[in-house]
C-alpha cells in the first residue's frame, strides 16, 4: 500500500515539474508576444502617422528638410555666433527649415533635447517679433535671463513686468517701435487680455508677427499628464493668424494626445517631427519599500551618501507635502543637505529654495509635483521617488529630469503596494486615471521586463537596447514563485460576504480584514497557513 502511494506521488510530482516547465515556456513566450505586440503597436502608429500625413497633405511626404535652403548660412552664423552653438542635434535644422517655410510644426523631443533653438533660431532668423506662450513665470524668466544674456532682443509680459516694459512691449507690438525679437507669456494672457490681444492683432496686421511658439504643448489635451485649462483657447491663434507658422513643443505626446493638440491648435496639416523617448544615460532602478519610514530614509541617505559625496544635484518625490516635509527634515538629521518645495509655500519660498538648489548651495530638493515643468537644471545625477508616480507618463517626465547634460544619472523608484490605494483615490477622476496608474504598477512589479521597454511601449516606440541600464537588464532579480490560489479564494470570499451586505472598505481596510480571516482560518485549519 505504502509503495502504491509512494509510486503515485512521484508520478504526481514529475507531472508537476512537467507543468512547471509548461509554464516557463508559455511565459517566455507571452514575453516574446509582449514584445511583438509592442512593435507592431509602434510599427501601426506609425502607419496611422504617415497615412494621416499623407491625406492632410500629399506633398509632406515628398519634402525633405534636411536639404538646402536659402536662409542656411544665415542661420548658420546664427547659430553659431550668437547661440555658441557649434553643430545642430537631431532633428533641430530640419524642424527650423520647416518653420522657415512658413508650416505649422509639432515637435516631441526627449528632456534636455534642445527644443528652445528650434523656435528660437527661426525667431532671430525672422523678420518681426516670435510670439512664446510658455505655462510657467519661471520657465519664462529663465529664458528670457538666458536670451538677454546672449544679446537677443527678448521680453515677457506676466504679472511680474513692468510698467515701463509693459509700454515698451506694447509700443512695439502697435507701432514696430524699438528692437524686440521674442515675446513671452502665459497662456491666460491670451485667454483673458482682449488689450494684449488687440494689439497682436495690430502687430499681425503690420506683418510682424513671424511664428507662434506653443511650449509644453500637452498641456493643451485632456489625455496628458499635466493639462492646463487656459491651453485650451490657444487654438484662437491660429483662427486669429491663419498665415503665421506655429510650432508647438513637448517632451512626451502619446498618439492620441498628438492627435488631441494638433486638433486643439488647429494645425492638422502640421510637419510631425518625432524624436525617440529614450534616454540612454539614465539608470532605471525599482527598489522595495519597507513599511517603516525610517529603514526607507535611512537608505536614501546611504544612498547619496556613498553614491554622491560631492554634492551632486538630486530630487526626491513625494506623495504629499507633509511627507516632502518630514523627509526633508529626516534627511537634514542625516547630514545631508536638503529641503523642500511644494505648492503650500509661498512664491518667495518655493523659489529661494529652487534658487539655492539652481547653484549648487542645497544638494537634494525635496519635491511634490508641483516641482515639475521649468526645472532646468542640466546636472541633477539622481531622482528618487520614495512614493511612485501617477502614471507611466508622468514617472517619464518626473525622472527625465535627471541628466539633461548627457551624462550618467539614476532614476531610483521605491514602490511598495500599500501607496497605491493612495494614487489610486487621487487618479479615480481623471481621464484614464486607474487604467494608467495600473500601467505604472505592471512597471514597478515588473522583475522580468526591461524598464526602458516599458517605456517604448507605452510611447508607442519601437524597443531599443537597453544596454544594461536598468536593474532587470543588469543583474535581473532572483524570482521566487509562490502559489496564490488559497489567499485569492479567501479575498474573493471576503468580497463576497461584503457585497451581501453592502459593506464598503478602503483597500487598506480591505488588508486588515484579510489579515484578521487569514488568522482565524490558520487556527481553523492549521495546514493552510499563510506561509503556505
Ligand atoms: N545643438 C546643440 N548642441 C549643443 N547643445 C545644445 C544644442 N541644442 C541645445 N543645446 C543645449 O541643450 C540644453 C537643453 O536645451 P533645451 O533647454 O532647449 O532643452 P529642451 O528640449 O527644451 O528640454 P526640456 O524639455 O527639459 O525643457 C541647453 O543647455 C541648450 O543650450
Amino acid at each position: 500500500m505504502e509503495n502504491d502511494v509512494v509510486g503515485e506521488l512521484l508520478c504526481v510530482e514529475a507531472e508537476l515539474q512537467d507543468v512547471q516547465d509548461q509554464i516557463n515556456i508559455l511565459l517566455d513566450h507571452q514575453e516574446r508576444l509582449y514584445r511583438k505586440q509592442s512593435e507592431l503597436k509602434a510599427l501601426l502608429e506609425e502607419c496611422k502617422t504617415s497615412e494621416n500625413e499623407a491625406n492632410n497633405n500629399a506633398s509632406i511626404a515628398a519634402e525633405d528638410w534636411s536639404g538646402n535652403f536659402e536662409w542656411d548660412s544665415r542661420a548658420d552664423d546664427i547659430r553659431f555666433n550668437v547661440f555658441g552653438i557649434s553643430s545642430y542635434r537631431a532633428n533641430q535644422r530640419e524642424i527650423v527649415n520647416a518653420v522657415m517655410s512658413g508650416r505649422d510644426v509639432l515637435v516631441i523631443m526627449a528632456a534636455g533635447g534642445g527644443k528652445s533653438l528650434c523656435y528660437q533660431l527661426p525667431a532671430v532668423l525672422c523678420n518681426g517679433v516670435a510670439l512664446v506662450v510658455s505655462p510657467l513665470l519661471s520657465l519664462i524668466q529663465d529664458q528670457v535671463m538666458g536670451l538677454t544674456a546672449l544679446g537677443i532682443p527678448a521680453y515677457m509680459l506676466t504679472s511680474t513686468t513692468s510698467k515701463e516694459d509693459e509700454k515698451f512691449i506694447y509700443k512695439a507690438l502697435d507701432k514696430g517701435e524699438g528692437e524686440m525679437k521674442i515675446l513671452y507669456v502665459t497662456p491666460e494672457k491670451i485667454s483673458k487680455s482682449k488689450r494684449f490681444m488687440s494689439k497682436l492683432e495690430k502687430c499681425h496686421n503690420g506683418g510682424r508677427l513671424s511664428l507662434v511658439a506653443i511650449d509644453e504643448a500637452h498641456c493643451c489635451s485632456q489625455w496628458g499628464h499635466d493639462f492646463r485649462p487656459d491651453y485650451k483657447n490657444l487654438g484662437i491663434l491660429k483662427v486669429q493668424f491663419p498665415n503665421v507658422p506655429m510650432i508647438a513643443l513637448t517632451a512626451t505626446a502619446t498618439y492620441k494626445v498628438q492627435t488631441d493638440l494638433m486638433e486643439m491648435l488647429h494645425i492638422p496639416k502640421c510637419v510631425k517631427f518625432v524624436s525617440t523617448v529614450n534616454r540612454p544615460n539614465l539608470f532605471y532602478k525599482v527598489l522595495e519599500k519597507s513599511s517603516v519610514a525610517k529603514v526607507v530614509i535611512d537608505e536614501i541617505a546611504d544612498f547619496i551618501r556613498q553614491s554622491y559625496p560631492n554634492n551632486e544635484s538630486g530630487i526626491v518625490y513625494c506623495f504629499s507635502r507633509k511627507e516632502c516635509e518630514q523627509v526633508a527634515k529626516e534627511l537634514q538629521e542625516r547630514g545631508i543637505s536638503a529641503d523642500y518645495y511644494h505648492a503650500d509655500m509661498d512664491v518667495t519660498a518655493r523659489e529661494k529654495v529652487h534658487l539655492r538648489w539652481s547653484k549648487n548651495k542645497l544638494q537634494v530638493i525635496i519635491g511634490t509635483v508641483a516641482f515639475g515643468m521649468g526645472i532646468n537644471k542640466p546636472d541633477v545625477r539622481f531622482v528618487i521617488h520614495h512614493s511612485l508616480s501617477k502614471s507611466m507618463e508622468t514617472y517619464y517626465q518626473e525622472s527625465g529630469r535627471a541628466g539633461r547634460d548627457g551624462l550618467p544619472s539614476e532614476c531610483l523608484l521605491y514602490f511598495r503596494p500599500g501607496d497605491v490605494p493612495r494614487q489610486s483615490t487621487m487618479v479615480f477622476y481623471e481621464n484614464s486615471g486607474l487604467q494608467n496608474l495600473y500601467d505604472i504598477v505592471r512597471y514597478c512589479q515588473s522583475k522580468r521586463n526591461c524598464r526602458r521597454g516599458a517605456f517604448f511601449q507605452h510611447f508607442g516606440e519601437p524597443l531599443q537596447d537597453c544596454n544594461g541600464m536598468c536593474d532587470n537588464c543588469a543583474y535581473g532579480h532572483e524570482i521566487k514563485e509562490v502559489d496564490t490560489t488559497y489567499h485569492a479564494k479567501v479575498i474573493v470570499s471576503l468580497l463576497r460576504d461584503m457585497q451581501d451586505n453592502e459593506q464598503r472598505a478602503t483597500m487598506l481596510q480591505l488588508v486588515d480584514r484579510l489579515k484578521v480571516k487569514m488568522k482565524k482560518l490558520e487556527r481553523r485549519i492549521p495546514a493552510y497557513s499563510v506561509c503556505n
